[in-house]
């Protein structure tokens, strides 16, 4: 961190945590009436519920083939689901592990559910496969799963924009935000440190100080009476509508709007400078107010904002977000920005981990002892086979390999019990998706994304306030397998 000259957070599911129970269910109704109402959907739909928990981030939607998925590191598909009903290993291996081609799983025919706001629409895509497969005659033939998912990531888009969900959040954020006091005494920490603070959200000005009152002052709004600015003081710049990722790219030539936030309106700049109206009275703020309060903006881009901070390299910036491709990917492949990402599902995650490890560590050691059983049935048979060796010796190679062949069943039985109990204590992660960070003995395919773009994750933001602003944080040493054993602890 001593290199650190600003560090910057995204608002949603960043500083904000959203209580999904709430949030993602307003998301889901409002989704629903979108494409009963607007989009002809049956009005059957309208009697459907939400089970918020069932899915979980990192999975892939099939668009075409109206499946869910769950892969490894190395994009081999270990769970999948078609809408509701898993797929059996025969047809698993048949439509994904047969391809001589592998597929990249990106995007245009598979989406990817990689921020907590996609909880609701991969949910209720599934419901609308299982919907057209069993009542056929309630979807018209021309809407196919892949035209399912265009509807439902349409209608999901407008609740985002129409004020759906932020009206509501307006409203009552206390009923869908989680209250957290200690988001001022980080910024406060950080802030006395030297660092510069900033915020880059995609959300809009409006909703963006709702959101930052109800987080600064945990004050329910009456109306826009109660909003005030106070928490701008814990900020030197405040980013809104920054349209992440585009926000980073090089090429992005996005003006740089200065938000007066009284009013809410968008006042010209010239590369963060203001530009009076003409005609218009100059703009009262003076360069010395200018220098210490803090300023919001609309749009631009990462340019304007590291003149505002006067960033000289991009390394001198942490940025702190939920979503990996829009807050983190990108920042720190194209920008070289040193990156956080928060994964609230960390918590409960850790926590199982502790209450397995001993199955786990006792798995291993069976597996261990299984392969060193094996290997020396397979010599010692080689030997019989293939190795010219005298009569006595062939008997007593024979009686040693019975022996083995003994232990061998003994720990494979241990084995298969450790492994079953395991599979038992897996399914405490999640009934159907298991572990976040794994799939199988591999780590999925969001925890490589997680490994490769976040210089630090944490299951909070404010865990920053855990440690010295100083912290020189170690990055964890990589092992080779034929390292594990000799230098692993
Ligand atoms: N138009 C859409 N907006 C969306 C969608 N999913 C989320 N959102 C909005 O983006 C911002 C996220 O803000 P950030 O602080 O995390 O950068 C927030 O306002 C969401 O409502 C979508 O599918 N379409
Ligand atoms: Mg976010």
């Amino acid at each position: 961190m001593k290199n650190i000259v600003a560090v910057g957070f995204d608002m949603d599911y960043t500083l904000a945590q959203y209580k999904a129970e709430t949030f993602e269910s307003l998301a889901y109704a409002g989704t629903i009436r979108k494409l009963v109402y607007d989009l002809g959907y049956s009005e059957e739909l309208l009697s459907w519920s939400f089970d918020w928990k069932y899915m979980v981030r990192g999975l892939v939607l099939d668009k075409k083939r109206g499946n869910i998925l769950k892969m490894d590191r190395h994009k081999y598909v270990k769970v999948a689901y078609h809408g509701f009903k898993e797929l059996s290993k025969d047809d698993k291996v048949e439509t994904y592990g047969n391809t001589l081609v592998r597929d990249s799983f990106d995007e245009p025919d598979y989406a990817l559910i990689d921020t907590l706001f996609s909880l609701a629409e991969a949910y209720l895509f599934a419901q609308l496969v299982d919907f057209k497969d069993n009542n056929p005659d309630k979807v018209p033939e021309d809407i196919d799963y892949a035209r399912m998912y265009k509807d439902v990531r349409a209608a999901v888009d407008l609740c985002h924009r129409d004020g759906t969900l932020k009206q509501m959040v307006a409203k009552d954020p206390e009923r869908y935000i989680n209250v957290d006091t200690s988001i001022l005494p980080m910024l406060k920490m950080l802030r006395d440190s030297g660092r510069s603070t900033f915020l880059v959200t995609n959300s809009l000005w409006d909703y963006t100080n709702v959101v930052m009152n109800f987080l600064c002052n945990s004050s329910v709004p009456d109306g826009d009476q109660n909003l005030n600015f106070d928490w701008l003081q814990y900020f030197d710049v405040v980013i809104t509508g920054s349209a992440k990722p585009g926000f980073f790219h090089d090429d992005n030539r996005a003006n740089l709007f200065e938000v007066d936030a009284k009013s809410g309106m968008l006042l010209n700049t010239d590369n963060g400078s203001p530009m009076p109206q003409v005609g218009g009275a100059s703009l009262a703020l003076s360069p010395t107010k200018l220098a210490k309060s803090c300023r919001v903006f609309q749009g631009g881009n990462v340019r304007h904002l590291h003149k505002l901070l006067s960033i000289e390299s991009s390394s001198q910036v942490l940025y702190v977000g939920d979503h990996i491709y829009g807050d983190i990917l990108r920042s720190k492949k194209a920008l070289g920005w040193r990156t956080m990402l928060v994964v609230p599902e960390l918590e409960r995650e850790v926590e199982l981990l502790w209450e397995l490890r001993k199955t786990r560590k006792e798995l291993q050691e069976l597996r261990n002892e299984r392969n060193v059983i094996e290997d020396k049935i397979h010599h010692l048979k080689w030997s019989l086979k293939f190795e010219d060796v005298e009569a006595d010796e062939k008997d007593r190679l024979s009686g040693e390999l019975h022996q083995l062949e003994g232990e061998r069943e003994r720990v494979r039985l241990s084995h298969q019990d450790a492994l079953r109990e395991c599979h038992r204590q897996v399914l405490q992660f999640h009934g159907v998706w298991g572990q976040l960070m794994k799939t199988g003995y591999q780590n999925s395919r969001f925890a490589h994304q997680v490994e490769r773009f976040a210089c630090l994750y944490s299951s909070q933001v404010t865990n920053l306030s855990l440690y010295s602003p100083d912290k020189y944080y170690r990055p964890s040493e990589d092992f080779m397998p034929h390292e594990f054993g000799i230098v692993c602890l």
